[in-house]
């Protein structure tokens, strides 16, 4: 659901009760998706390279181009409420014991022993990611990379890991159509695909069943991924790779009986989280940082071929398919 004007507000009230200061990065990142969600795409004229001050805030709202304004009003919206969360739990809650974040409609986020553990929970849909889903993902990925925790998890409520793009999300199409749709579109996914490439921490997947689309395509972006034997992977030709396939082609670190699935992965996401954070935070960083400018690049690419793909009649027919695949039963 889109963040209101109400919402937007309040976001705004919220930013003058923070109980610490969120330091300058976040603030620049605050002025300007205000000013992105209010003014639209940077108007001001480039300051002089001694204006400092000024010169921080124009890059940043620079920096956002042409993301829509209501898109930067819900970035804000979100991003206030990972500060408030992640200020408040960081005071209120000691490390080490067991709290569980709410404040999520489409996942369930805990931290306890070093993990933080984020769980797609729309089991009935099989953890389907709409769009909800794609801002509370990139909102608790924000949350995690900036809590007490040593590596994040993510993972999926039920029997599917998750199916992938939540196909109703081409249903909702705004006023100036299919075309500002798929722009839309392709602007959050390149977001989202950025969070997973930029996540400072270890980021691990336990796929715990069936994985489609999205959902498999940004498993290479984790550091480890452990899968049941139950889950597959659909990709490229809509053929289903078992895990054991998937591990042989690199893209599943480990398989494990689904009997023994949670035992054997949270044996050792203990362990892991036991060693020196910063140590991991920094191998990570050396090791993406070669690859990030690429995976960027990439990513960039790829959203906006998906961009013009979407307004294809293959596309369109294969969600239509879908959509009423049961009214034709
Ligand atoms: C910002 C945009 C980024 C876009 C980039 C991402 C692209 C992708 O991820 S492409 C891949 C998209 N996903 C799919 O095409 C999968 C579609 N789903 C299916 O094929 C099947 O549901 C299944 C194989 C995943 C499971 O089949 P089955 O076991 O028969 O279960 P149901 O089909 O009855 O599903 C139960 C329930 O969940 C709904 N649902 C499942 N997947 C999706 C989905 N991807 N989008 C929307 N809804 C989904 C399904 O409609 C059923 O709902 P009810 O009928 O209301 O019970």
């Amino acid at each position: 659901m889109r963040a209101s004007q109400k919402d937007f507000e309040n976001a705004m009230n919220q930013v003058k009760l923070l109980k610490k200061d969120p330091g300058n990065e976040v603030k620049l990142k605050l002025y300007a998706l205000y000013k992105q969600a209010t003014e639209g795409p940077c108007n001001m004229p480039k300051p002089g390279v001694f204006d400092l001050i000024n010169k921080a805030k124009w890059d940043a709202w620079n920096t956002l181009g042409s993301l829509p304004k209501e898109t930067a009003r819900q970035n804000y919206v979100d991003l206030v409420s990972s500060l408030s969360s992640s200020l408040e739990s960081s005071s209120q809650v000691e490390p080490g014991t067991d709290r569980k974040s709410t404040g999520y409609e489409t996942l369930m986020v805990t931290s306890e022993d070093g993990i933080t553990k984020i769980t797609l929970n729309r089991p009935a849909k099989k953890n389907a990611i709409n769009i909800e889903m794609y801002h509370e993902i990139m909102r608790a990925l924000k949350a995690a990379s900036k809590d007490d925790s040593s590596i994040t998890v993510l993972t999926g409520n039920g029997d599917y890991y998750s199916s992938g793009n939540d196909l109703t999300n081409f249903t909702d199409i705004p006023p100036g159509g299919v075309e500002e749709k798929a722009k839309n579109s392709a602007i959050l996914l390149r977001e989202f695909v950025g969070c997973f490439i930029d996540f400072p921490k270890p980021l691990i997947a336990m796929v715990n069943g069936p994985a489609v689309g999205i959902s498999v395509t940004i498993l290479g972006l984790f550091d480890a991924v452990y899968a049941s034997d139950r889950a597959t992977e659909m990709l490229v030709f809509g053929k289903k790779l078992t895990a054991g396939e998937a591990c042989a082609q690199g893209l599943v670190t480990e398989v494990f009986p689904d009997s023994t699935f949670q035992k054997e992965v949270w044996t050792r996401l203990k362990a892991f989280a036991k060693l020196p954070p910063n140590a991991m935070r920094i191998s990570k960083e050396v090791i993406r940082n070669r690859e990030k400018e690429k995976l960027h690049a990439v990513n960039a690419e790829e959203c906006s071929v998906l961009q013009e793909r979407w307004l294809s009649d293959e596309c369109m027919n294969a969600v239509m398919n879908f959509l009423s695949r049961k009214s034709n039963l």
